[in-house]
């Protein structure tokens, strides 16, 4: 029950809705006790001859407004309690969400996306059927049960009710041992429905690599495997669930059993009447459900003290970024000065990043250079302020980072990643996603600067085409440019090409980039590119090698150098010549 405990803020938050459905669901409990004493008294006065069609009347009159307000007020306990449930399942599920959004890059690679839905789906389904029907089996367990064992104590026979609540110790320990298995199996089925969940994510996400090694057949054995797995523990889970059922119909039994046993030897002492008998029968016959109600409780409290844990677990974690040392809410504008003594990942021995230090100006266009590995991403996750490292300074405008706070911070950036993600939504709202207010002039000139407005006006649907999951209908490069003009929508103070440019020709990046210098001559741009071709007109570029930075200069002067990026420029030049001369194409 410790569950109810752990809610307790959420019972308060909907005190007048608990209140009122619980009041209504305890006069329900009462009002049912009207028909057994009825049909007590009936029977009683069809022994003694004394029934009229009066007494008749009365209690069918009776009978029948109970049945009304009965009607009615179940109606009203279930909107109040399984209506209230349901804001919780809201509640939680906008929490998770928020949660979610706020997690850096590192959780995300702790936690796999599987996890992550199935919290926000079956564990909020479980709290949601604690805050409802669990709430529903406790009062109903207790208050209808306590009416009823209350009516036949002190309206019939006190004596006859304890010998028929001799077997309930039994039910108790019964139903407190299958609740302890409980717990256990459904925590693994859970387990089991994460796993199967992460399969899923990562089958259909990764599909295309399924077919293409020929994998399906192995896939599909995977997924079998998991789905049985899933089957079984809920099987192992059922097992157990299936039990409580028969144990209190056994209990019930025992008792109906004393119940006539005892019960007619006090009507043949006269200690009981024949209507009193009958009345107690059909109490006891209504104390299955409280009892069932009980054997409820214990399973979906079960899974709802499991549920509940698993998702404040995940809300507890801490967000690895954080405002504490916020003090500015401006965007930040311009120059940028990095100076990383090292830098580490949590989990790794290594730095990634050691001995960087350079200057890039309000307008000024930088390129990264450097082999996989090098540190590039690590840069740029650095100056995105989605890692942070005590050793690595980040000044914008003079003053550190981390003063910003990190909302304002963020929109003085335009990102596009090296694995760019479009929405199932129409071009033209993938392309003003950060802005959705934004005309669709304004769309358009930024597809145009991205070289993508001749593909989109191409489609059948034009800007309206809706892109599939991960734009699968789009070509690598076409998703590329459209994640440039996404990115382009909001003018960013600062825009970064994290190898953006990878996927398009040269033609088109030069073309690109042209429209770039031109659109954005006070504005900072970085781009990270293992093509040299992207960075050279670049007004400075850092080449890193093993997380340290080993050339810093303009193309002219590191050309001069002849060290790893004039080879890396020279070899490219070549491999471009050649492919020139071989069908007049464009390398990339
Ligand atoms: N999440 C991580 N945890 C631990 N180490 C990491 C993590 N991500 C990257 N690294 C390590 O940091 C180093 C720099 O990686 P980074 O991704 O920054 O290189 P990169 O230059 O961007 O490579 P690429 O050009 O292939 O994208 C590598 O040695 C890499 O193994």
């Amino acid at each position: 029950m410790q569950i109810f405990w752990s809610l307790r803020w959420f019972f308060q938050k909907e005190w007048l809705a608990y209140s009122v459905g619980i009041g209504i669901l305890m006069l329900v409990s009462a009002l049912a006790l009207l028909p057994p004493y009825a049909a007590g008294r009936v029977v009683d006065q069809i022994a003694e001859g004394t029934l009229t069609v009066g007494d008749l009347q009365y209690w069918a009159v009776l009978l029948l407004g109970a049945g009304i307000l009965m009607y009615i007020f179940r109606y009203i306990w279930r909107i109040m309690i399984f209506g209230a449930a349901i804001r919780l399942a809201k509640l939680l599920r906008s929490r998770l969400y928020e949660h979610y959004t706020k997690m850096s890059a590192s959780f995300y690679n702790r936690r796999r996306t599987g996890d992550l839905m199935a919290h926000s789906t079956n564990d909020i389904k479980a709290v949601e059927q604690t805050a409802g029907i669990g709430v529903l089996t406790l009062v109903d367990s207790i208050a209808m049960g306590g009416f009823v064992i209350a009516a036949m104590a002190f309206t019939i026979s006190w004596q006859l009710t304890l010998l028929c609540l001799l077997p309930m110790p039994l039910m108790a320990a019964a139903t407190s041992i299958y609740g302890n298995i409980l717990h256990h199996r459904f925590g693994q089925a859970q387990a089991a429905f994460s796993e199967l969940n992460n399969k899923v994510q990562e089958s259909v996400s990764g599909i295309r690599v399924t077919k293409a090694f020929g994998q399906e057949k192995a896939e599909v054995a995977a997924f079998s495997r998991q789905s049985d797995k899933v089957v079984e523990k809920n099987e192992n889970v059922a097992r157990v669930d299936a039990l409580f059922e028969p144990t209190i119909s056994l209990v019930v039994g025992i008792s109906y059993f004393l119940a006539v046993f005892f019960g007619a030897r006090f009507v043949i002492a006269g200690d009981l009447t024949i209507g009193e008998l009958t009345s107690f029968t059909v109490y006891l016959g209504m104390l299955t459900w409280p009892m069932l109600a009980f054997g409820l409780l214990f399973n979906i409290v079960e899974r709802g003290r499991a549920s509940y844990g698993r998702i404040e677990s995940l809300l507890e974690e801490k967000q690895d970024i954080t405002d504490e040392r916020a003090e500015y809410s401006s965007i930040p504008t311009g120059s940028i000065n990095v100076v990383i003594e090292s830098c580490h990942y949590p989990e790794a021995e290594q730095a990634s990043l050691q001995d960087i230090s350079f200057y890039v100006q309000k307008g000024e266009t930088i390129g990264i250079a450097g082999r996989t590995g090098s540190g590039k991403t690590t840069l740029l996750k650095l100056l995105l302020r989605e890692m942070e490292d005590p050793l690595s300074r980040i000044e914008v405008d003079g003053v550190s980072a981390a003063s910003y706070q990190l909302d304002s911070y963020r929109m003085a950036f335009g990102y596009v990643p090296q694995d760019h993600f479009l929405f199932s939504i129409s071009i033209a709202d993938n392309i003003a996603f950060a802005r959705p207010d934004a005309s669709f002039k304004e769309i358009v000139h930024a597809a145009k600067t991205a070289h993508v407005h001749e593909d989109i006006i191409n489609m059948e649907y034009g800007y309206d085409t809706i892109v599939g999951e991960r734009g699968v209908t789009l070509s690598g490069g076409q998703k590329q440019r459209l994640a440039i003009a996404r990115a382009l929508i909001t003018d960013p103070e600062i825009l970064i090409l994290d190898d953006s440019l990878s996927a398009v020709d040269a033609k088109t990046e030069e073309s690109i980039l042209s429209h770039l210098q031109r659109e954005r001559h006070n504005k900072t741009t970085w781009i990270v590119s293992h093509r040299m071709s992207a960075i050279k007109h670049a007004d400075q570029i850092v080449v890193l090698e093993n997380g340290r930075q080993i050339e810093r200069g303009t193309h002219d002067e590191l050309m001069k150098d002849h060290r790893w990026y004039a080879d890396m420029y020279d070899m490219q030049q070549l491999e471009s010549l050649v492919e020139k001369g071989g069908k007049d194409g464009a390398p990339g």
